[in-house]
C-alpha cells in the first residue's frame, strides 16, 4: 500500500518516529494509503528549509522568473489533471463531475491568477512638501512576509490549499503546508509538480498530521514562521490565533459559517430553487459558503418547500466514478456521526422532516461509506442548535418570514458572518438587503460565483482579513514605505 510522505526541502521523507496513520476512502470505508505523521522534528526541518529558501535562488529571482514558474505549476496541474482528480475523489468521495469542474481547475487557476496579479498591481507614491522647500517623495514597495504556515481543511482540499499557496508564492514567500489529515494526497502530489516546474527546494514544504498535539500545533508554535493562513472551524481559528500571538505573527482566518439564504416572493422561483439546491447540497453540504438556513417569504413558502423537496429527492447519491451521481458521501464516518447527531436533534426539537433525515440504502460494496441523505426541515425554533450551529452536512432548515426587515434581522441573528444569498428580481430590494446583511460575501440571484479578484472572507466569527485579488497581496507581503528627502 502507498505511503504518503512529507515533502521537505524538495525531498519526500518519512517521519523519524515511524508513526503512520490511515487515510480512508469515505465512499467505502477502505484504507487507501498510510500517511506519515510529522513530529516536531519534521516540522522544524520543513520550517528551517523554508527559511533558508528565502535567501536562496527563490529570493533572488526576478518577478518575471518567479511568476513564469508559477504558470508552469498551473500547467503541471493541468497536465496531470486525471491524477489530481483521482486522488481528490479517493480522499473525499466527491463526484468526479464536481471535482473536474471546480476543485482541480481552481487548483491550477489559483497559481495563474495571483502570478498575474502581483505583476500588475501598482503601489502608492506621495510627493510631500518639506519646510525647507525641497520636498520629499514617498513610495511603497512590497516585500515577501517570509515563511507562511498554511493550514487547510478537507472539504475542497486542493482548491483551498492553493488559494493560499498561489498568492503566497507569487509574493515571494516560502510555505509550510499542513493539509487536513483527512485529505493529504493532492497536497503531497503537488510537490512533484513544484519540482518539475522548477520551484527551488525548500520553497514548498508539506508536513502531514493532525491538529492539536500534532503537526498543526507544532507548526503554529514554531517561532520561525512569520504568518499563518488558515481555513477551518471557528474554534480551531481561536487556537491558531492564540499561538500566532506569540511573537506577534500575522494571521488570515477563513472560518465557519451558518449562512442564510433569503428568498423573496418576487424571486425567479426556478433560479432560487436551483441555487438553493446547490448551496445546501453541493459537495454533500460541506462548503463553508453553503446555506443551512433558508428564509422564504410566507406567500411562496409552501411552494418553495415542495419544490426544494422534489429537487433534493432527485439528487443521485453515488461514488465518484458514477457519472450520474451528483452527491457523494461525507468526508468520514466521524463527521457523519456529527451530522447525524443534528438529524436526531432536529427530530427531538420537534422539526417537520420534509425529506431525508437518515442514511440511504447503498449497495454492499459501499455500505462502509459515510453516506447520508440530503435533508430538509421546517418548524424549528430560531434558537434550536440545528438552526444556530454549523452542521456542515447536506441539510437546511426553511422558515417563513413576513417582511424584509424580519428577513434581514433573522439573517443577522447569529455570531457568524461569512456568506449570504438573496433571491429577488427586484433589483432595488436586492441592493438594499445586500447592504444590510452582516457577511463578507453576498450573492444576489446566484451562489458560489467566484471572481478571484474580489475580496473573500468572513465578518464576525467567520474570519479575520480578506484574501482574493489585491487583498491576498496585502496579507502575503510587507509593505514598506521609502521616504526620500529631495
Ligand atoms: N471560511 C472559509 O473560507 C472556509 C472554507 C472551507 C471550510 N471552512 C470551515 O472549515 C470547517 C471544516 O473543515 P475542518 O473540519 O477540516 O476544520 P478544522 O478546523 O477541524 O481543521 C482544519 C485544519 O486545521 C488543523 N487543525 C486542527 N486543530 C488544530 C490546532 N490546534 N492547531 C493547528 N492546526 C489545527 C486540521 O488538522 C486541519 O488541517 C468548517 O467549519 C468550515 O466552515 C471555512
Ligand atoms: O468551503 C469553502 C469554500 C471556499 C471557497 C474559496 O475559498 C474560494 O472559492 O476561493
Amino acid at each position: 500500500m502507498k505511503d504518503i510522505k512529507h515533502y521537505i526541502n524538495g525531498q519526500y521523507v518519512g517521519s523519524a518516529s515511524g508513526k503512520l496513520f490511515e487515510n480512508v476512502n469515505p465512499a467505502n470505508g477502505k484504507v487507501i494509503s498510510k500517511v506519515h505523521e510529522a513530529g516536531r522534528e519534521e516540522v522544524d526541518a520543513a520550517v528551517q528549509a523554508a527559511k533558508a529558501a528565502l535567501r536562496g535562488p527563490w529570493g533572488k529571482m526576478t518577478l518575471e522568473q518567479r511568476t513564469a514558474i508559477l504558470h508552469k505549476v498551473a500547467d503541471g496541474i493541468n497536465a496531470r489533471f486525471d491524477e489530481f482528480l483521482e486522488a481528490e475523489c479517493l480522499d473525499t468521495g466527491k463526484p468526479k463531475s464536481l471535482a473536474s469542474h471546480i476543485d482541480i481547475p481552481r487548483g491550477a487557476a489559483n497559481f495563474k491568477v495571483f502570478a498575474d496579479m502581483i505583476k500588475n498591481v501598482p503601489t502608492e507614491s506621495f510627493e510631500m512638501p518639506t519646510p525647507d522647500g525641497t520636498g520629499a517623495l514617498n513610495y511603497a514597495v512590497r516585500r515577501p512576509k517570509g515563511v507562511i504556515g498554511v493550514i487547510s481543511p478537507w472539504n475542497l482540499p486542493l482548491l483551498l490549499m492553493t488559494w493560499k499557496v498561489g498568492p503566497a508564492l507569487a509574493c515571494g514567500n516560502t510555505v509550510v503546508v499542513k493539509p487536513s489529515e483527512e485529505t493529504p494526497t493532492t497536497t503531497a502530489l503537488l510537490g512533484e509538480v513544484m519540482k518539475e516546474a522548477g520551484v527551488p527546494d525548500g520553497v514548498y514544504n508539506v508536513v502531514h498530521g493532525f491538529g492539536g498535539d500534532s503537526a498543526g500545533a507544532y507548526l503554529t508554535e514554531h517561532p520561525l514562521v512569520d504568518g499563518f493562513t488558515f481555513t477551518g472551524e471557528t474554534g480551531t481559528g481561536e487556537v491558531i490565533m492564540k499561538a500566532a500571538a506569540k511573537g506577534i505573527r500575522d494571521i488570515s482566518l477563513e472560518l465557519g459559517g451558518k449562512n442564510a439564504g433569503l428568498v423573496f416572493a418576487d424571486c425567479d422561483m426556478d433560479k432560487a430553487i436551483e441555487g438553493t439546491m446547490r448551496s445546501a447540497f453541493a459537495n454533500c453540504g460541506q462548503v463553508c459558503l453553503g446555506t443551512e438556513r433558508v428564509y422564504v417569504e410566507r406567500s411562496i413558502f409552501d411552494e418553495f418547500v415542495r419544490r426544494l423537496k422534489e429537487a433534493a429527492e432527485g439528487l443521485k447519491i453515488g461514488p465518484p466514478d458514477d457519472a450520474d451521481a451528483n452527491m457523494g458521501p461525507l468526508v468520514s464516518l466521524k463527521h457523519r456521526e456529527k451530522v447525524l447527531s443534528y438529524y436526531q436533534k432536529a427530530v427531538d426539537d420537534g422539526a417537520t422532516v420534509v425529506t431525508g433525515g437518515g442514511v440511504p440504502d447503498m449497495p454492499a460494496e459501499l455500505a462502509g461509506g459515510a453516506w447520508v441523505q440530503p435533508t430538509i426541515w421546517t418548524g424549528l425554533a430560531d434558537d434550536s442548535a440545528v438552526v444556530t450551529d454549523e452542521i456542515f452536512g447536506p441539510c437546511c432548515h426553511i422558515r417563513p418570514f413576513d417582511t424584509e426587515e424580519e428577513a434581514i434581522e433573522l439573517a443577522n441573528s447569529l455570531p457568524y458572518g461569512l456568506a449570504s444569498a438573496i433571491w429577488s428580481e427586484n433589483i432595488t430590494r436586492a441592493h438594499r438587503v445586500a447592504g444590510q446583511i452582516e457577511a463578507g460575501i453576498i450573492w444576489v440571484n446566484s451562489w458560489f460565483l467566484r471572481d478571484l479578484r474580489t475580496p473573500f472572507g468572513g465578518s464576525k466569527q467567520s474570519g479575520i482579513g480578506r484574501e482574493g485579488g489585491v487583498h491576498s497581496l496585502e496579507f502575503y507581503t510587507e509593505m514598506k514605505n521609502i521616504c526620500v528627502k529631495l
